[in-house]
């Protein structure tokens, strides 16, 4: 059965969309709409443009017999700035105000649309770089670190606060953590990361930094390389942080005074991934 162009483009883009970072060839599209492979290539330089003119993907395409298709999900910077403005104003609520200097963010990491625009704001930062798995600790991390990893076409793994015995055997490092400054222990199954793995760490807020430091040190005990990390937001209060090299799409500031405040601001993600001061 021969498909016309107009909806080949259309199946092709949800096909695509559907796998992302995944190579599609041109002999599956060739086969699955009965068409030629120079009509197919056509179709997917159509996509490529369409693509690139609204900032929103970047689809590279293999040339040769054995050649194909692979959208990787990103924005561009003008589109990635209007996300993590969205994600300011969603923040910028002084009913957030927690005390401690923390920030109420569980309903944003419950909502898709949210979601959406954050795991693809990390996925565009990490585009071209090569990463294996994305890590993050139970619990409010997981949902960012499931909607990068799926952007990302990478597993994620999940570090968990206490033992479990469904988690098999585990390595375990104790870490600071928040203004308490308690000692607390973060563990991971031996059976995630492999020596030399190349992992992105990602959590939804970074206060003190222990949590993030944990990870890290997580990571060396598995002889993995660490790429970076990112947070959804992070205190602007860095006094004392543990961590200095971290990517945040929002900074928000907590004043505790008469007036429990937040504040929020864009991150230093568009200066760390583009080079561009907010
Ligand atoms: O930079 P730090 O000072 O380490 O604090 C940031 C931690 C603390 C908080 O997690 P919790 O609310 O403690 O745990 P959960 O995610 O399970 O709610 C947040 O989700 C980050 O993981």
């Amino acid at each position: 059965m021969k498909v016309r162009r107009s909806n080949r483009l259309v199946d092709m883009t949800r096909y695509l969309l559907e796998h992302p970072r995944t190579l599609v060839s041109l002999k599956f599209f060739s086969e699955r709409y009965g068409s030629a492979k120079s009509s197919i290539s056509e179709d997917l330089s159509i996509i490529k443009h369409t693509f690139q003119t609204w900032g929103e993907g970047r689809l590279k395409t293999i040339p040769g017999a054995s050649g194909g298709a692979v959208l990787a999900p990103f924005y561009s910077q003008e589109n990635a700035e209007k996300a993590i403005a969205n994600l300011v104003n969603e923040v910028n609520d002084d009913s957030r105000f927690l005390p401690g200097g923390y920030v109420y963010l569980s309903d944003l990491i419950g909502r898709p649309d949210i979601l959406h625009q954050v795991g693809q704001i990390i996925a565009t930062q990490y585009m071209d770089k090569d990463v294996d798995v994305v890590m993050t600790v139970e619990t409010k991390g997981i949902p960012i670190a499931q909607s990068a990893a799926m952007y990302m076409n990478k597993p994620f793994v999940i570090v968990r606060n206490s033992s479990h015995i469904t988690e098999g055997p585990t390595v375990s490092v104790n870490y600071v953590s928040g203004s308490v400054k308690r000692i607390k222990k973060m563990e991971l199954s031996r059976r995630t990361l492999s020596a030399g793995a190349n992992v992105v760490v990602v959590d939804d807020f970074l206060k003190g930094g222990g949590t993030l430091n944990g990870m890290a040190s997580l990571i060396r005990e598995f002889d993995a390389n660490l790429v970076g990390m990112t947070v959804l937001a992070e205190s602007s209060n860095s006094d004392h942080r543990l961590v200095d090299d971290c990517t945040s799409l929002v900074t928000v500031d907590a004043e505790d005074g008469d007036q429990k405040t937040i504040t929020a601001r864009p991150g230093n993600f568009m200066e760390n991934v583009f080079g561009k001061e907010n």
